[in-house]
């Protein structure tokens, strides 16, 4: 099978053998081999080979090309929605969603490249103070499993707008949303080596990352592996690094006036794409006494009435499958380890069939396990820590190594503006779902979560460097010379 596109060619992998399933029929969607380190070595070169050319051109051209990309992303959105759903699972209106995403996101870089690192000049003493900015090089992009389609190309269409040319290393879960992906590039006339697809797993990355031949490395994806990452950039100060990571992200419920409100905006931060959004809400936050207890009751009915289903059933579910039977297995294990640790749960998180990775969604009352850890639970298993007084509801929600979104629901305007001081996240959310994140604003962490280095709106600042310079068209003595130099 050919499955790799290196240096405008498709071909086989020499690496290890992969396979995509749909995560809950098992079927098999994709198969193949993973790139051996030397197809590394080969997409490198090929990348390092077209990257001159292609940041010469000039910007009107490379708008151009991923103009044409979002065309053939619009004109394919039934096929790209659908490989999305198969592979993970997630319902086809969701699905449709993240191609929208995609595709938006061409006019959103074209935007923030001009705006955040465009050109400028103006007059500094005698000469002309000019500011540009340059394309890297070549540049590796790793995406996740969750939104295989939207968030790499969140990296990959600022690189190459700025110029720079891309090894891209999508998830080994979803290999068929990142072929269907490049095809649309080399529709859109992407001259070859400028964009290569390497499949495969944890050795592909490995041998990306560690290659000489490239300028950065732009990551979403787990804590654990952008962890990995940047210790192995340590010491490279030469090199880029953007890491977009994991949160543990808390919820922090306020005694509001209208409870389905609250109740439909912690489902929606707790539960769409089955929990596994990096901007999900983990922990809730709920007011110990009676109108905590009649919140989480509604809660409990309404999240025990979501439906649940195949990415492609009809009536279409709100919640699709996870990414895998492994991934389910590790959800309920962790679910166990908590009861047994004196959780309560208010809606047991089940797997209806042994076979397939559709979970329902899970509500625990973690408020009695002592030392809880600081993990995220990437999946539908939303935990509820009971709290007395608003400042112990924003000391436990800072309490976390993470620190990508925090929310509030409350009708205090005060209590926003108490909230706002003290969270420490990229994302801090008031009486709006956790999740669901703008395109046309920076989207990042601090802590256990990221470097810095913020995506979306402000990805064009990680694709390129500031060029500062004083111009002037004719060489000139000044008007006074310094004293010490005769001439
Ligand atoms: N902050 C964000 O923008 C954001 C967005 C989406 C997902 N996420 C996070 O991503 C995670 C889910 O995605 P995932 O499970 O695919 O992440 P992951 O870390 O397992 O994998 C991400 C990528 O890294 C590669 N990889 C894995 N181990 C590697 C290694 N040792 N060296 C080099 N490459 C390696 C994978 O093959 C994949 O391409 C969650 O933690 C979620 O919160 C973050
Ligand atoms: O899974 C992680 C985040 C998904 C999503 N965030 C974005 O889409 C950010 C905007 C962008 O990258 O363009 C969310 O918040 O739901």
């Amino acid at each position: 099978m050919n499955t790799h596109y290196i240096a405008g060619q498709w071909q086989p992998g020499q690496g290890e053998s992969l396979q995509s399933l749909d995560p809950v029929s098992q079927a098999v969607l994709w198969q193949g081999q993973g790139a051996s380190a030397a197809q590394v070595d080969a997409a490198v070169a090929a990348a390092r080979g077209a990257f001159s050319q292609w940041a010469a051109r000039s910007l009107d051209e490379r708008i151009g090309v991923l103009e044409r990309f979002a065309a053939c992303l619009k004109s394919r959105t039934d096929e790209l929605a659908r490989a999305i759903g198969e592979e993970t699972g997630k319902p086809l209106w969701e699905a449709a969603t993240e191609v929208n995403s995609m595709v938006g996101k061409v006019a959103i870089s074209i935007q923030s490249y001009r705006e955040r690192t465009g050109e400028k000049s103006g007059p500094l003493g005698d000469a002309t103070a000019v500011l540009r900015h340059k394309p890297h090089g070549v540049v590796a992009v790793f995406g996740p499993y969750n939104f295989p389609g939207h968030l790499p190309n969140g990296h990959i269409v600022p690189a190459l707008l700025a110029g720079n040319c891309v090894l891209f290393k999508p998830s080994e879960l979803t290999p068929k949303v990142a072929e269907l992906t490049v095809k649309c590039w080399i529709e859109a006339g992407l001259p070859a080596g400028v964009l290569n697809l390497l499949q495969g797993g944890r050795e592909t990355g490995v041998a990306l990352a560690g290659h000489c031949g490239i300028d950065g490395l732009f990551f979403t994806g787990s804590s654990r592996t952008g962890n990995l990452l940047h210790a192995q950039f340590a010491g490279r100060p030469d090199k880029i690094l953007a890491l977009e990571m994991g949160g543990n992200n808390p919820l922090i419920v306020d005694q509001v006036a209208d409870v389905d409100a609250a109740v439909y905006t912690i489902v929606q931060s707790a539960f769409i794409s089955a929990g596994q959004r990096c901007t999900c809400a983990r922990r809730l936050l709920v007011p110990t006494g009676e109108w905590g207890d009649t919140l989480l009751a509604r809660l409990v009915q309404v999240a025990g009435q979501i439906r649940v289903g195949r990415f492609d059933e009809q009536p279409a579910p709100f919640m699709g499958s996870v990414i895998s039977l492994q991934a389910a297995a590790q959800l309920m294990q962790a679910q166990a380890e908590l009861l047994a640790r004196g959780a309560t749960a208010l809606l047991a998180m089940t797997q209806p069939q042994a076979d397939a990775a559709l979970l329902t969604p899970g509500i625990l009352d973690v408020t009695a396990v002592g030392e809880r850890a600081d993990e995220e639970l990437f999946g539908p298993l939303l935990q509820v820590i009971r709290y007395d007084g608003f400042e112990n509801a924003i000391a436990e929600a800072n309490a976390t190594a993470y620190g990508l979104a925090a929310g509030l629901l409350s009708d205090s305007r005060a209590r926003f503006e108490q909230f706002w001081l003290h969270s420490r996240a990229g994302i801090v959310n008031w009486n709006k779902q956790l999740t669901g994140a703008a395109s046309s604003a920076p989207f990042g962490g601090i802590g256990a979560s990221g470097n810095h280095r913020a995506s979306a709106y402000y990805a064009a600042d990680y694709c390129a460097y500031p060029v500062a310079g004083l111009e002037s068209e004719s060489l000139t003595l000044p008007a006074t010379l310094t004293p010490g130099v005769t001439l």
